[in-house]
């Protein structure tokens, strides 16, 4: 029995929520870019499409300005509304960092002393956060280069990370006067060890594409450098051996006295992301081939666990991130700020102490104690 006498709507709805006003081809700013699903054989697929959102902001290191962050909202937005959307890929222009966080410079001369400014600015992190964990697509990071800081929170967010072996991993807020309850106190323990992840969060190393891997917190890395045609491994990092003396030294740093060379062996390459992208291209073609719901709801099945501890605590998180902005971040994020300046990029941490020791209040004298002088201004 037909059912032509049941009446239905067949005209198409759009579910964006944004236009375009959030992205913007100029630097600093997100691009949203949508590329046709390629099949095994690299030819384009009919109606069918991956999403790349990028970060630009090359000239610094992709820092998120304000701005970025609203665009990066939207862009996970579109490619979770947009119905001919496989898979998102989370990506940055230039070649030395995928992502260093938040901008040093505006939360320096703007956001520290205006801790109100701060929690609705955080109110939009968060929501950049969620953008990706609730993205109704496969998010993949292209991990370019480095990984720092607030870029491990939105990085980490994703599903997986395919990354240049030139990229490195790990937070910086400890030092500058942050901490990292952006999303990495949260997802970083499941990523790796908790000793690691303790270490790594608190330490403020950078640990190498190689080491990340080998640790299970990345998927795939890829060498980026050319020379002569050839492809070749980050020389900075060890790949050539496994065990050195009873301890693992592979993708452990060289010698430091090696690195002058290698970074001028690096200088002479090109750089050339098609491995990492055949990658990316190969995983979105895995996920084209699943049927999309019971795709979708195994990846939301296990963000979920990655959700738990950021939903239970991004809220409270956002007040002490707002009242931090009067403290510690004042002071640290001045300090990195006007490293030319001064010639120093933290503040005197044991002048810090002493002085907090003593119990001294937090206030412009104290600032001034801990904080390096321009260059060349004398003392008194
Ligand atoms: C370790 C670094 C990431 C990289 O060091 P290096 O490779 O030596 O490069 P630099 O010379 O330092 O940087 C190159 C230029 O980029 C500018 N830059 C780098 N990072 C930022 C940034 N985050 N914001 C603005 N500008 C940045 C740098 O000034 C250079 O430009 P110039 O014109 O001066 O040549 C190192 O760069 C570094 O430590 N960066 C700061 C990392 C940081 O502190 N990020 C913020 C942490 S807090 C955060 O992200 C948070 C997010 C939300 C939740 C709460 C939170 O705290």
């Amino acid at each position: 029995m037909s059912l032509d006498w049941l009446p239905r709507d067949d005209t198409s709805k759009n579910h964006a929520l944004f236009g375009d006003e959030h992205f913007s081809a100029a630097a600093p700013g997100v691009i949203f870019e949508k590329r046709p699903l390629l099949d095994a054989a690299g030819q384009p697929v009919d109606g069918l499409y991956s999403a790349w959102i990028w970060l630009n902001n090359p000239a610094q290191h992709n820092a998120y300005t304000t701005e970025m962050v609203k665009g990066v909202i939207a862009g996970f937005q579109r490619a979770s509304s947009d119905r001919s959307v496989v898979a998102a890929v989370f990506a940055a222009r230039g070649g030395k960092a995928w992502s260093s966080g938040g901008n040093t410079k505006e939360y320096a001369e703007y956001y520290t002393r205006r801790p109100h400014e701060y929690g609705d600015y955080i109110d939009l992190f968060n929501r950049m956060v969620d953008a990706v964990l609730e993205c109704r697509k496969p998010v993949i990071c292209r991990a370019s280069g480095m990984r720092v800081a607030g870029g491990q929170e939105i990085g980490l967010a994703a599903d997986l990370t395919v990354s240049s072996d030139l990229a490195l991993y790990g937070q910086a807020g400890p030092r500058h006067g942050s901490s990292p309850v952006g999303g990495v106190t949260d997802f970083l323990p499941w990523f790796l060890t908790i000793e690691d992840a303790i270490y790594n969060c608190v330490s403020c190393e950078l640990w190498s594409a190689y080491k990340m891997k080998l640790k299970g917190m990345i998927s795939k890395v890829e060498p980026v450098l050319k020379k002569d045609g050839q492809w070749l491994r980050n020389p900075l990092v060890r790949t050539d051996a496994w065990l050195e003396d009873g301890e693992i030294v592979y993708g452990e740093p060289i010698a430091p006295e090696s690195q002058a060379a290698a970074r001028d062996l690096i200088a002479a390459c090109t750089l050339d992301f098609s491995r990492i992208d055949g990658e990316i291209d190969k995983l979105i073609w895995n996920f084209a081939n699943l049927f999309p719901n019971c795709l979708q709801t195994s990846l939301d099945s296990m963000r979920a666990k990655k959700r738990y501890f950021w939903d239970a605590a991004k809220h409270m998180n956002r007040h002490w991130l707002q009242a931090n902005m009067n403290n510690e971040a004042w002071l640290g994020f001045n300090a990195f700020n006007t490293r030319k300046l001064t010639g120093r990029d933290t503040v005197d941490f044991i002048k810090l102490r002493q002085r907090l020791a003593e119990g001294a209040a937090l206030d412009e004298r104290l600032m001034e104690e801990v904080l390096a002088q321009p260059q060349g201004r004398g003392q008194g």
